[in-house]
């Protein structure tokens, strides 16, 4: 007959504290989430010493992320800030963590319902790392982005309406929009179609405190950090090498002769990542378009 061992009592109680722990830092989360106990009570109570156990062992990250409003891009951004790293629990912090923290939290606070400043954020990278596909997800889910509409010189594909995928103008048209001052930006991309972004609307968004994304290829993204500095680049990167390939060839829109040179093309934009604010890698569409969003507040 199989001997069955006698279970480790040690280790069952282990486990169910842990078990335990786990809900009970659940709850803070929850807590502060619904407004009915603030991370800023947290971090004074952390500050005092008299946080609870759960509170103690929640890692700040979940404390901010709890907070409604905060995502996990903008939350990285707060924590590189004040110098906490990832992996801190709110017990763990020390003095200089602490009071950085509740500096932020009741600055966050006194800002009441002042909204942050409007962002011009630019989202750019490779051919075929899913720059379209990330800005049309936005698109559907996110009614409140102003996705900013460029217009090309191009023919529409099958599905793309004028005057929301693009406004699809003439050569002379384009002529006539740079001349009377209109584009922020303009570059031909892919050496073939003129693509250009309308300034006009981008200014009356940006004068109504609305955010607003662009999806533009690397040059125009240049241009933007010219002509407003204060605009937010972020870079969309692959998860791989192999996998832009596999993107670009399995969409199937470009000879072999282009797909090679747009590789080639491919090489050097992503030599130019560090020169963007923030990185996003495109591995999955709604966590990528999450993390863009984030970056808009
Ligand atoms: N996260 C993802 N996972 C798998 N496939 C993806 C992902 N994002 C995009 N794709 C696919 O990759 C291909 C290229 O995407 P898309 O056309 O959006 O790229 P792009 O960056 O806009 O390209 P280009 O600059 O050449 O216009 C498409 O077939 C799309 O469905
Ligand atoms: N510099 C700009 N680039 C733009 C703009 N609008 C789109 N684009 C980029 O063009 C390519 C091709 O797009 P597609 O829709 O024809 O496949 C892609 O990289 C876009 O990011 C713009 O206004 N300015």
């Amino acid at each position: 007959m199989p001997r069955v061992a006698p279970p480790d009592v040690d280790r069952v109680a282990a486990a169910q504290a842990a078990v335990a722990a786990r809900r009970a830092r659940a709850a803070v989360k929850q807590d502060i989430h619904d407004r009915k106990r603030s991370a800023l009570e947290v971090a004074e109570a952390a500050w005092t010493g008299e946080h609870t156990a759960p509170e103690a062992t929640l890692r700040v990250r979940e404390l901010l992320t709890s907070m409604p409003g905060l995502g996990p891009t903008r939350v990285a951004r707060v924590m590189e800030q004040l110098e906490i790293a990832e992996s801190k629990r709110v017990g763990g912090l020390g003095i200089r963590q602490r009071r950085r923290l509740l500096e932020w939290l009741v600055a966050r606070e006194h800002r009441g319902s002042t909204p942050e400043p409007a962002r011009l954020v630019v989202l750019a990278g490779p051919t075929a790392v899913g720059k379209g596909t990330v800005s049309t997800y936005i698109r559907d889910n996110y009614p409140d982005v102003h996705l900013s509409v460029s217009a090309t010189t191009r023919t529409a594909r099958p599905g793309e309406v004028d005057g929301v995928h693009y406004f699809f103008v003439s050569d002379d048209e384009f002529d006539q929009l740079i001349e009377s001052g209109q584009m922020l930006e303009t570059a031909t991309v892919h050496n073939s179609f003129r693509y250009g972004t309308p300034r006009p609307p981008i200014d009356a968004a940006l004068a109504e405190g609305k955010s607003v994304l662009l999806e533009i290829d690397l040059q125009g993204a240049r241009s933007v950090r010219r002509a407003m500095p204060e605009a937010v680049l972020v870079f969309l990167l692959p998860p791989t090498w192999e996998e832009l390939v596999r993107r670009l060839i399995g969409r199937g829109t470009e000879d072999s002769v282009e797909q090679a040179r747009r590789l080639e093309t491919a090489k050097i934009e992503l030599a130019a990542q560090d020169e963007f604010d923030y990185k996003v890698i495109n591995s999955e569409v709604s966590r990528a378009a999450q993390e863009v969003v984030d970056l808009l507040s």
